[in-house]
């Protein structure tokens, strides 16, 4: 079996050298060829019969032509977009992803982007959390949300859409279509699919009037798809100078930003909201696991993620904090900060060259990055306190009590 993957998907050699030992009794072989870059060379295509891929490839019909030994294809990613899933079918070929394997990853980048703004403005914002998209990342962005004191609901038209009656009452999230609700809200997070027809297309949901009409000193957050959010009503915003703070990860012309726009962004980052560790490694073994089910060979056991993970020691290391009293949100602002400081993430796109090069580099020699799931609290008496304990919970940490430890 002819692999061809992704050079910066991390463990792939190791896997595919699993895949090869544990196939090699029944006379199957495995070969792995890598590819760096955006897209594969026609001459990798042309023998390939699985193709491991991540978000900036594009398969498109054009490129299965080149292939025509090809009968899978796995992105590594939550974003499905760059592939055309009616391309793969068509040509007999499989397409898998890996749903919501980076959302804790994109939680904690979100719950980083707005604590860092707080301590900056020295308070948190005192208005509501908007989510857009109650999905994977956009839950997990709503409940660090909560978990620092902010109050949140969803807006989700095709979930509310889908719900019978009884599933309405039953849900216990705050999940919506008021559109009017999202305007008025401080703080919007973006956690949509970038979708261009259909009942609900997200492409440019955040366009010239919608962005004119946010409240003064609204804090946007884009970590989904760079053109759910239209790059030119941010620019008209920025020249009517609209109190706004906005977040981008992503970048409606990606891998070009738009370097006029920095300056005026509170926080910049190269699309790596979803780039921790866990959430790539755990992506390329997931697709390693869909893999051996598509050959029927899902009774091969892969090695558990956690044992994976040891040549990263930022995944593994473990953070411990003690407070007699409870924490203030300064207090779990700054634990957040250790555990992952957005700021670094920042000034390395600040400082690079504004160019599609340079934005793919920065991707592509990120920092090993850690999760909040790495870090445990101890304390006093507040810690047996329900509400403690969710708060602690919903930031992701480990709340432990005294007869715990
Ligand atoms: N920046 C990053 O590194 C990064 C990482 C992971 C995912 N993403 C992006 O985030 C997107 C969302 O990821 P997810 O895991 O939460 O997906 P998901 O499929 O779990 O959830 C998406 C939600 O959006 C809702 N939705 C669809 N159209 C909508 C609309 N018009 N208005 C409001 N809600 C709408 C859906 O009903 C669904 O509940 C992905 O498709 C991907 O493009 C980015
Ligand atoms: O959709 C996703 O999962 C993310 O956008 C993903 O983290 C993007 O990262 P890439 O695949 O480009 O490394």
């Amino acid at each position: 079996m002819h692999l061809l993957a992704d050079a910066t998907m991390p463990l792939v050699s190791e896997l595919a050298q699993y895949l090869a030992q544990a196939l090699a009794p029944s006379g199957q072989s495995v070969q792995l060829t890598t590819f760096t870059g955006r897209q594969p060379s026609a001459a990798q295509l042309i023998q390939a019969e699985v193709l491991l891929i991540r978000s900036i490839t594009q398969v498109d019909a054009a490129l299965l032509q080149q292939a025509p030994h090809l009968r899978w294809v796995g992105t590594a990613t939550i974003g499905t977009e760059h592939v055309d899933a009616h391309a793969c079918q068509a040509a007999g070929v499989t397409f898998v992803s890996t749903p919501g394997v980076n959302a804790n990853a994109v939680g904690d980048y979100v719950v980083a982007a707005v604590s860092e703004l707080a301590l900056r403005d020295g308070q948190l914002p005192t208005g509501d959390v908007a989510i857009i998209g109650a999905g994977h990342t956009g839950r997990a962005a709503g409940q660090r949300l909560q978990g620092l004191g902010l109050r949140v609901h969803y807006y989700d038209p095709p979930l509310v859409q889908s719900w019978t009656p009884q599933k309405i009452q039953q849900e216990p999230l705050d999940i919506h279509a008021d559109w009017q609700r999202v305007l008025a809200s401080q703080v919007i997070s973006c956690h949509v699919p970038l979708v261009h027809e259909g009942r609900f297309p997200t492409h440019h949901l955040f366009d010239v009037e919608a962005i004119a009409r946010l409240q003064a000193g609204t804090i946007l957050i884009n970590a989904s798809r760079g053109a759910v959010v239209a790059e030119e009503a941010l620019r008209q915003a920025m020249h009517r100078q609209q109190e706004l703070r906005v977040v981008l990860d992503v970048w409606e012309h990606e891998p070009q930003i738009a370097p006029d726009l920095l300056p005026w962004l509170s926080l910049a980052t190269p699309h790596i909201a979803g780039h921790s560790v866990i959430g790539k490694v755990a992506g390329t073994w997931q697709l390693f696991a869909q893999l051996l089910q598509f050959i029927r060979r899902d009774d091969i056991m892969l090695p558990p993620v956690e044992e994976l993970l040891a040549p990263w020691p930022a995944a593994t290391r473990r953070y411990h904090w003690h407070t007699e009293t409870a924490p203030s949100w300064q207090m779990l602002a700054s634990w957040v900060r250790e555990i992952y400081d957005i700021r670094d993430d920042d000034a390395q796109l600040r400082q690079a060259p504004s160019t599609a090069a340079a934005f793919d580099q920065l991707r592509r020699t990120y920092q090993t990055r850690g999760e909040l799931s790495q870090g445990t609290v101890t304390g006093g008496d507040w810690l047996q306190q329900a509400h403690w304990q969710q708060r602690l919970q919903q930031l992701n940490f480990l709340p432990l009590n005294s007869q715990e430890q």
